[in-house]
C-alpha cells in the first residue's frame, strides 16, 4: 500500500489534491471552538493547502505524510525558509508554524505528539482499506487527548468498488469512531464527476467517563 502511494506521488497521479481551500473547513472549523493556538494534527496530509489556512488562522500544524514528494512540493509552493531535522524516527520539515513529519502515521507515538489539541482529516480515512480504517480510528484516538476536536471529511459512493479512494458509509464512520469520539454529522455535498459524495463530521474525543 505504501509503495502504491509513493508511486502515485512520483508519477503525479494525485487527483485527490485540491488547489483551493476545502469549503467544509472554512464553513465549520470555527464552529468547533478549538482554541486559536491549539496544535492541529493532520494525518495523511499530502500537500493539502488546508494546512496553510489552519496555520494562517493561528494554529501550529503537524502533518504526517509518507511521501517525500508531497512534502517537498508543499514547501516549494511558498517562498519561506525551511528547517529540517530528525526526531524520533521521522525526518521533519518545518516551514513557519507547519511541521511535516515524513513517515508512516501508524508509527507516530503519543509521546511525540503530546501537545496536539485538534485534528483535521480530509480524504485520509478514505485512503485506507477497510481493515486499516479500524486501526486508523483507534490510532487517532490514542494520539489526541480527551476534549480534542476535529473535522472528518469522508466519501461515499453508491456502488463500493476498489479504492483508493474507498467508499466509507455513514454507518461505518459511526461504528469506527463512536467508541472513542462524540460524532456530529454536519453536511453531505453533491456527487462529484465520479459519483463520490463528501460528508463532513465534527468529532470530539471522549473522556474516560464518556
Ligand atoms: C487521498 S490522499 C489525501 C491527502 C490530503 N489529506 C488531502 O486532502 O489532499 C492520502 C495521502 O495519505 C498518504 N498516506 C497513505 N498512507 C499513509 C500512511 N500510512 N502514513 C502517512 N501518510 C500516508 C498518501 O501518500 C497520500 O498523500
Amino acid at each position: 500500500m505504501t509503495e502504491q502511494w509513493l508511486k502515485r506521488w512520483r508519477e503525479g497521479r494525485i487527483g485527490f489534491h485540491r488547489t483551493t481551500l476545502h469549503p467544509a473547513l472554512e464553513r465549520y472549523w470555527l464552529t468547533l471552538d478549538v482554541p486559536r493556538t491549539a496544535k492541529v494534527l493532520v494525518p495523511l496530509c499530502g500537500k493539502s493547502v488546508d494546512m496553510r489556512w489552519l496555520a494562517d488562522a493561528g494554529h501550529p500544524v503537524l502533518g504526517v505524510e509518507i511521501s517525500p514528494d508531497a512534502i517537498e512540493q508543499f514547501v516549494a509552493e511558498r517562498r519561506q525558509d525551511v528547517l529540517r531535522y530528525y526526531q524520533a524516527g521521522f525526518d521533519i520539515v518545518r516551514q513557519g508554524s507547519i511541521e511535516l513529519w515524513l513517515g508512516d502515521f501508524f508509527h507516530l507515538h503519543i509521546r511525540q505528539v503530546a501537545e496536539i489539541e485538534a485534528f483535521y482529516d480530509r480524504a485520509s480515512l478514505i485512503a485506507l482499506p477497510r481493515p486499516t480504517r479500524q486501526r486508523y480510528a483507534f490510532h487517532l484516538a490514542q494520539l489526541v487527548p480527551p476534549g480534542a476536536r476535529g473535522l472528518l471529511v469522508s466519501l461515499t459512493r453508491g456502488e463500493a468498488d476498489a479504492g483508493p479512494p474507498y467508499s466509507v458509509s455513514h454507518e461505518e464512520v459511526e461504528q469506527l469512531f463512536s467508541p472513542n469520539f462524540r460524532l456530529t454529522f454536519l453536511e453531505q455535498g453533491p456527487p462529484d464527476a465520479r459519483g463520490f459524495i463528501e460528508s463532513t463530521w465534527a468529532l470530539e474525543r471522549r473522556g474516560p467517563i464518556g
